[in-house]
């Protein structure tokens, strides 16, 4: 296979290599009032998430990003406050800024206390995440540590056996090392489809599988523009799902001091349009674990998963698309890599 390059391959799609898009992507970010740091970390986060075809949170997200810093919802150029409160515990206030740079900011302290105390646990509020949250925990796990993730985001998913929408679409994001291969990775939306696959479908025309929300009555539907507008999402897996999602409230905000789902109002910033609420990261150092190996121990698990016919574990598809992208560069459509380069004003 060659290697990645910059080049228009067809009319309708060009393909760049994971530094060029994540050089026009910081360009982007700088040109709309972020800092240096936030705009390396976002577009690092935004073209890593492209290039593993995680497309509900790559590039698309870049129209929303902007509006959003041009309303002055977020603030492009916090600096997140670390607060080292215990031997297990790190704070940090992201000041109204995106959660990665604040994630990037406590990483140090918080490896170095998972490493010393065997768990750690990173509490971030008054952020906005606006992105997938494997790129969050994959990295803790690449270092051999264990890493579970959960944000809250804004209300659109309706509690199971409610009327009406007060969850977001809450995700919840794990990672374990494995010896000789890939950690394992999980990272997933705890409502039915998360919304911006919703926003995707509607933009396309497409009609969405049964289950996944409600029209502005309440109503069952399958077209994603009723559920945009004035519906709701349903959590996944009905009660099972909501639980799980009610965790997320608890954990992502409760825990860390941000806001529930329900309780940001972005209506007076037109284009505002990322969830101002909370993350917490768990981190664990498996060598404290009493007996074999906590890598061969996952080793095991997947080898014996795949001896009783599985064939594709969660991470699988991102890292086929990961090396294809890698090899060949990231598939951007035409008109996709044009508003690109308007928002970075090239
Ligand atoms: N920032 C925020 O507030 C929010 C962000 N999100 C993000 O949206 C993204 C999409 O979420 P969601 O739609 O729930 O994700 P998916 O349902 O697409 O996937 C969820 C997980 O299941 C795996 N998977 C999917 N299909 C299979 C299969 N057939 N066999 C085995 N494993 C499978 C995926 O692995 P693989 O990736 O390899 O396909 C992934 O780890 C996530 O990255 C999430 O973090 C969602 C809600 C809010
Ligand atoms: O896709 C989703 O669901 C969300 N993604 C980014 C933040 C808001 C919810």
């Amino acid at each position: 296979m060659s290697a990645p390059h910059d080049h228009v391959s067809s009319a309708v799609s060009s393909s760049l290599s994971l530094e060029a898009l994540t050089q026009l992507l910081e360009t982007i970010f700088l040109r709309h009032g972020t800092s240096a740091e936030v705009a390396r970390v976002l577009a690092a986060n935004c073209a890593g998430a492209e290039r593993d075809g995680a497309h509900s949170h790559g590039v698309f997200r870049m129209p929303g990003y902007v509006s959003t810093l041009n309303s002055g919802w977020v603030n492009g150029q916090a600096v997140p406050q670390v607060e080292d409160v215990a031997s297990g515990f790190v704070r940090v206030d992201a000041g109204n800024g995106f959660a990665q740079p604040a994630l990037a900011a406590a990483r140090s302290l918080l490896v170095e206390k998972a490493r010393s105390a065997g768990i750690a646990v990173l509490a971030i509020r008054n952020s906005h995440h606006f992105a997938a949250l494997w790129p969050d925990v994959e990295p803790f796990a690449d270092e051999g540590l264990v890493a579970l993730s959960v944000v809250n985001s804004m209300t659109c998913v309706v509690p199971h056996g409610a009327d009406r929408p007060l969850f977001g679409t809450n995700p919840i994001a794990f990672a374990a090392p494995r010896a000789g291969a890939a950690p394992i990775v999980f990272d997933l939306a705890t409502s039915a489809i998360a919304h911006g696959d919703v926003q995707i479908a509607a933009r396309k025309g497409e009609r969405l599988p049964a289950g996944m929300g409600v029209d502005s009555l309440g109503q069952p539907t399958q077209d994603p523009k009723a559920i945009l507008e004035g519906g709701a999402l349903l959590p996944f897996g009905g009660h099972k799902g909501s639980a799980l999602s009610m965790m997320v409230e608890l954990l992502a905000a409760a825990l860390t001091g941000g806001n529930f789902s329900f309780e940001f109002d972005w209506a007076n910033h037109p284009g505002a349009k990322t969830p101002w609420t909370g993350q917490l990261l768990i981190v664990i150092d498996p060598s404290k674990a009493a007996g074999q190996s906590f890598a061969e121990r996952s080793g095991e698990l997947v080898r014996q998963m795949h001896s009783v016919g599985l064939k594709r574990l969660p991470g699988d598809r991102r890292h086929w698309q990961r090396s294809k992208s890698l090899a060949e560069g990231i598939v951007l459509d035409a008109q996709t890599l044009a508003q690109l380069r308007e928002l970075a004003g090239a």
